[in-house]
């Protein structure tokens, strides 16, 4: 698989006067099997970029290069099918097959391996739409294992979890990358970020992707959220760090 590369992309939102949201310039590498954390305030842009690198709003400057695909996981509760859970787990291989009518035994082989991965195989039957917010989550990303889409852009994928299931969540997110994607995921959760193997800061007017024991040091938190921590500000949790 290939590298990511981002050559002076400016990421952002036009509107009809010309005077939309821009965020500056980012130059950036992400290798295979890397994990990088998105955070920044409110409205800072983590969904413009993501959904930028995902082919969902064109770059306003600079270049992508890379892999040709990416999948997009949308915020908690953003995804709503009335298929089964095994249903829309299997369409993630639609793209990878020839045309069928229906879900061949491959495609529901897959899609049984990928729930059973992320331990919510029980989910299968059930109506997407019926599911919790995590058990979407869960069914979503075991939809990107068998998608075997290169580049994985998760938006907020902790949002509106309790820690359970925002554990298992996070417990996903990591195989993805050891298969050799990609993970790009936005959160508000510093000690998932600091878990990351790099963050991805979206400040004020300044982007940078830094290690997380200096992206979150208490200079960086105080630049980017305006507060005196060392700890998440969201949760009060001291941030832990990957050696
Ligand atoms: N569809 C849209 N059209 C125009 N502007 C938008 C649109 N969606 C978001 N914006 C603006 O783009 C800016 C960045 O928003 P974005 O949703 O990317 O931020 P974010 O960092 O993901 O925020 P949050 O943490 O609140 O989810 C904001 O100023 C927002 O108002």
């Amino acid at each position: 698989m290939s590298a990511l590369v981002l050559d002076g992309l400016v990421a952002g939102r036009r509107s009809r006067t010309g005077a939309g949201f821009r965020l500056p310039p980012l130059d950036m590498t992400a290798s295979p099997g890397e994990v990088i954390a998105l955070i920044g305030p409110n409205g800072a842009g983590k969904t413009t970029l993501l959904k930028t690198l995902a082919g969902l709003i064109p770059p306003l400057a600079g270049r992508i290069d890379g892999p040709a695909s990416a999948a997009y996981l949308p915020p908690p509760g953003a995804v709503s099918a009335a298929f089964s859970a095994l249903h829309l787990t299997a369409l993630g291989r639609a793209g990878l097959r020839r045309w069928s009518p229906g879900l061949t035994p491959d495609d529901v082989e897959a899609a049984r391996a990928a729930l059973s991965r992320l331990d919510v195989l029980d989910l299968a039957d059930r109506p997407f739409d019926r599911l919790s917010s995590g058990q979407q989550q869960l069914v979503l990303i075991a939809r990107m294992f068998v998608q075997a889409a290169p580049v994985c852009l998760l938006d907020e994928p902790l949002a509106m979890l309790d820690p359970a299931h925002a554990q298992a969540v996070e417990a996903a997110v990591r195989p993805l990358a050891a298969e050799g994607r990609i993970v790009l995921a936005s959160t508000h959760h510093l000690p998932f970020a600091a878990r990351a193997d790099r963050i991805l800061a979206i400040g004020p007017d300044w982007i940078e992707v830094k290690t997380p024991a200096y992206a979150l040091g208490a200079d960086r938190i105080r630049a980017l959220f305006g507060v005196e921590t060392t700890g998440c500000p969201c949760c009060g949790q001291t941030p832990g760090f990957r050696p």
